[in-house]
Formats: structure tokens, C-alpha cells, sequence
């Protein structure tokens, strides 16, 4: 792909900072809010629901190309201005599609975010208007795009001065009619292996059902994903457009508040929370570090088990070792501003039971080999 000499790939990869947030970074970015913007209520519920979430960007249609000319169309200028007071009570930023010249122009100095939607993908006439401008641009793959030319359109911007561009798969259109469109998350890879862009994944558009979005989201962040772009709608029974993709309040923070294990599987971060540190939001946090804390003292056991094999019975206990670990390990916690005391009377305990295990375990061998000569010797 020879053309793609501002969009290909590059020694490091771009991170996208709009307001103290960065996209491509480390942090997952949470994206949510409804398809279209219906009134100053929905949004403000909508925000606040985000921002429970851990949702850093607040999104919400108001100019929409809808495949039939009789469907909702949006509220444009008066949506606008709900959207973009939503984002500001709940200290959110906020991204909206815009379809054409006039759109871009009522909405570029508003939100934080220029949405070009599947449909426009290949409008390049679109693509060199909003690569003129400073707002960072998400550029949705086009129903029926394939990767090369999705890259190709994003050069469009890149060429036209905006260097700010995330990559958003949203489905692709397939033979197969279960889902709206097919989540392609080889996409993800593919373009990251051929490009610096942060890449972030839209898996409503893509399933086009509610039942599918939490598990498409974990997945698209473990495909390398930098983002979610996620529909909730305070009530998506009457919502004007793609209810039936939209997550309640609840499944959405829910989702969020599973995100973060995933997150940290890949060596990324999600913080889950953004707002009211409730008992229950805090409980949650815990509870995820209480896991991660198990898990990795189950991996740590282990790892001693396969020690304890090269140890001879009556050396299983090294007390040199024991002191050389709290000695490092409380240094450690003073440096997290964790008390070294914690390390002291904690670690005794983690050794006894490695100790014990590795005592068993060795037991157990030996009570094998035991019967196994035995065996022998009555042959
Ligand atoms: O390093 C070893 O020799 C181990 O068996 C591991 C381990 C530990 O838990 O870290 C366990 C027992 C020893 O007393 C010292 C350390």
C-alpha cells in the first residue's frame, strides 16, 4: 500500500489528545451515549450514565443519514446544544457525526470529536473539508469497505492537514443475516499492523443487538482495540432510532464495570467509575482487585510448587531467600506509600503455605517412589 505515506505505519504509534484525554494510549477510552439525540433529558441521563461508567466521551447523533428518507433525521442545531450541555455537566467531552459542509460547519467549534459516519467513508469531498480542520476526527470503516480502502480514506484527512484520526470498525455488511452487520475485529490487527492510528471498535453498529455488545466489547478489547464506542439510551424501548442495540443504564455500566480485568489482561488499563465514588462503585473496584490479588498469588504458588521440585526434602525452608524477598518487598511498598509492615507480616504467612505445599507435594513423591519399589522388589 504504497499510498499510504501519512496513514502507514510508522516507528511509533499516534496517540490522539483532546483535552487531557489520550486516544491509542495505554487507558481504554470509553465511548457511550445514544444513537440520536432526542431531548435535553435523554442526554443529561445519558452522561450521567457514562460518566458512572468510567465514559470519558459522551456521543449522540444529530445530523443522521438514515438509510430510509422517512425516518428520524435528527434535531441538528437545538440536539447540538443538548449534546454539548450533557457532556459539559458531567465534565465529559462529546462527539457527533456531521454529513456535510453546513453540519461541520454549526458543529466544529462545538464538540470535541468529528464522527464521519460508515455511509460517508468514501465521501472525499467530506474527508478533505474535515481534514482542514483542528478537531480530531473518528473515521467509521464504510459498510463495505475493505481495510486498504478505509486506510485510503483516512490519508484523505491526514493529506489535508488533520493529523488527528481514530480508526473505528463498525461492522462490516456479510451473507449473514443474524447480526446487522459482522464485527470484523481482524480489522483491529490488520490495521494496526499497517498503521500508526489508535484504532477503537463500534460493536452496536455492528451486532445491531443488545445481547451481543458486552461480549463483542471484552473482545474487541482484547483484539488490540484502543476505544469503545457503545450505544445506551436511558430507555431504549422508546428510543427514535437502533433501540434495540442500545444498552439500559444498567448493562451499560455493567459492562464497564467488567472491563477493566480485560483491560489489564492485555496490559492496558480501564478505569471503571468516573463519578459518585458510591459504596457499591467502590465495592466493585475492590472486588477486581481482590480477584486480580487471588489469581496472582494461585500463579505464585504454583511457580513455588516447581521450585520446591529441585529442592531436597530437608531444604525446603530458606530462610536467606525469605529475607532477601521482605527486605525488597518492603522497600517496594514504602516507594507505593503502602505500609512496609503490611509486607512483614504478610509474607511469613505467603511462605509458610509454599513451605507446607512444597512439603506435601515432596511427600507425596516420595510415597510414590516408595510403592513403585516396593512393587519391585515383590516382583
Ligand atoms: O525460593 C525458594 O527456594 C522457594 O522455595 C520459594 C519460597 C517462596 O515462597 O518465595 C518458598 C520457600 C522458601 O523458604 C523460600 C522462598
Amino acid at each position: 500500500m504504497n499510498d499510504l505515506r501519512l496513514a502507514g505505519l510508522k516507528t511509533t504509534r499516534s496517540t490522539i489528545e483532546v483535552k487531557g484525554i489520550t486516544i491509542g494510549g495505554k487507558e481504554i477510552i470509553l465511548m457511550g451515549g445514544p444513537c440520536a439525540v432526542e431531548s435535553s433529558i435523554q442526554m443529561s441521563q445519558s452522561a450521567e450514565t457514562v460518566k458512572q461508567a468510567g465514559g470519558k466521551i459522551l456521543r449522540g447523533g444529530v445530523f443522521k443519514p438514515r438509510t430510509s428518507p422517512y425516518s428520524f433525521q435528527g434535531l441538528g442545531l437545538e440536539g447540538l446544544n443538548y449534546l454539548v450541555k450533557a457532556a459539559k455537566e458531567q465534565e465529559l467531552l462529546c462527539v457527533t457525526e456531521v454529513i456535510d459542509a453546513a453540519s461541520l460547519e454549526l458543529v466544529v467549534d462545538e464538540v470535541d470529536i468529528i464522527q464521519i459516519g460508515a455511509r460517508n467513508m468514501q465521501n472525499f469531498e467530506l474527508l478533505k473539508l474535515v481534514g482542514k480542520s483542528k478537531t480530531p476526527i473518528i473515521l467509521k470503516r464504510g459498510l463495505a469497505a475493505t481495510i486498504e480502502e478505509w486506510l485510503l480514506a483516512a490519508e484523505y484527512i491526514l493529506e489535508a492537514g488533520n493529523p488527528q484520526v481514530i480508526l473505528c470498525e463498525r461492522g462490516i455488511r456479510t451473507f449473514e443475516p443474524s447480526t446487522r452487520n459482522t464485527l470484523d475485529l481482524s480489522a483491529v490487527g490488520v490495521a494496526k499492523e499497517l498503521s500508526h492510528l489508535p484504532v477503537i471498535v463500534d460493536p452496536s453498529h455492528a451486532a445491531g443487538r443488545r445481547d451481543l455488545i458486552a461480549s463483542l466489547s471484552k473482545a474487541a478489547i482484547a483484539a488490540g482495540a484502543d476505544g469503545l464506542l457503545i450505544e445506551t439510551h436511558p430507555n431504549p424501548a422508546e428510543a427514535v432510532s437502533d433501540g434495540p442495540q442500545s444498552l439500559t443504564p444498567e448493562q451499560f455500566i455493567q459492562l464497564a464495570a467488567e472491563l477493566g480485568v480485560v483491560a489489564e489482561s492485555v496490559k492496558r488499563v480501564f478505569t471503571f467509575g468516573g463519578i459518585g465514588d458510591t459504596l457499591e462503585v467502590l465495592r466493585t473496584q475492590i472486588d477486581r482487585v481482590d480477584q486480580t490479588i487471588i489469581k496472582l498469588l494461585a500463579d505464585r504458588m504454583q511457580i513455588v510448587q516447581k521450585v520446591g521440585d529441585q529442592k531436597r526434602l530437608d531444604r525446603v525452608k530458606d530462610t536467606n531467600r525469605q529475607n532477601e524477598i521482605i527486605q525488597r518487598l518492603s522497600n517496594l511498598a514504602a516507594e507505593l506509600q503502602l505500609p512496609p509492615d503490611l509486607v512483614k507480616r504478610l509474607y511469613p504467612m505467603i511462605f509458610e503455605f509454599g513451605v507446607q505445599s512444597q512439603i506435601k507435594s515432596k511427600l507425596a513423591q516420595d510415597q510414590v517412589l516408595e510403592s513403585a519399589l516396593y512393587t519391585l522388589g515383590s516382583k
